[in-house]
């Protein structure tokens, strides 16, 4: 597990783009096809923002989210248009490497769409998986005390009450997260620096216990200094 901290978002921002853009070429040239999971959030934005700007076979890559706002397709509230506006359509990424959640005003349940989502994840490990971290801890959209963070055998569930708005939401789960080779937590901003002390146990950094999925060949933190401020030095 490895913490890498940025004097600023913008600088986090920029690091998490190139090492992005690295992590997809080095996939694809070993003539893979990269599998990306996408988060929403203020610093995924920012990421996003950079993409188009480094060298990297974005279009043979294929790209999931860890979770979506149950809202009506291009919403602005929705994480893939987020996304689509961030890079994907800029840098012709072709449709059929774009999986999107299920909408509002499809015709399936919010339980309906998000089983009809894990039937679209891959077999294989993810790449990486970028995930956010909203000041309660939580991840995509499973939040502490929520029994979604809990569920061990469906891939992606349905969420009624998220304390984030929008309440209505679809989210992979832990079984799901955690089948990645890669975890990059992005995380910016004084409001989450009790979250990440709690995830990293509040240890001084070198000797902080490895946090987030077993047997990943990498999980990184990239925390602003704000983040990490309540980091033991
Ligand atoms: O759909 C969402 O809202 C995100 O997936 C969510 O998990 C987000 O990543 C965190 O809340 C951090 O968001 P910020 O980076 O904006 O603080």
């Amino acid at each position: 597990m490895t913490i890498e901290i940025f004097d600023s978002g913008d600088d986090l921002a920029l690091a998490v783009s190139r090492q992005l853009a690295a992590r997809v070429h080095s996939v694809a040239t070993v003539g893979r096809t990269p599998k990306v999971v996408l988060t929403g959030g203020s610093i995924a934005t920012r990421i996003y923002g950079r993409l188009s700007a480094e060298n990297a076979d974005w279009s043979r890559a294929e790209y999931w989210w860890g979770d979506e706002r149950f809202v009506p397709e291009g919403h602005e509230d929705r994480n893939d248009r987020q996304a689509r506006e961030g890079f994907l359509d800029r840098l012709g990424v072709p449709a059929e490497h774009i999986h999107a959640m299920p909408a509002h005003g499809c015709d399936l349940s919010m339980a309906e769409a998000a089983d009809q989502y894990a039937t679209t994840l891959p077999q294989d490990p993810f790449d990486v998986v970028l995930l956010g971290v909203g000041p309660d801890a939580h991840i995509a959209s499973l939040f502490p005390g929520h029994p979604q963070v809990n569920e061990t055998e469906r891939l992606a569930v349905e969420v009624f009450d998220s304390p984030k708005p929008p309440p209505q939401r679809i989210t992979l789960t832990y079984p799901a997260l955690n089948h990645t080779k890669v975890t990059w937590f992005v995380v910016a901003g004084a409001d989450k620096a009790d979250a990440v002390a709690k995830a990293l146990g509040g240890a001084p950094i070198e000797e902080a216990p490895a946090a987030g999925a077993r047997g990943l060949e990498e999980t990184v933190w990239f925390l602003d200094t704000a983040a990490a401020s309540k980091l033991r030095r």
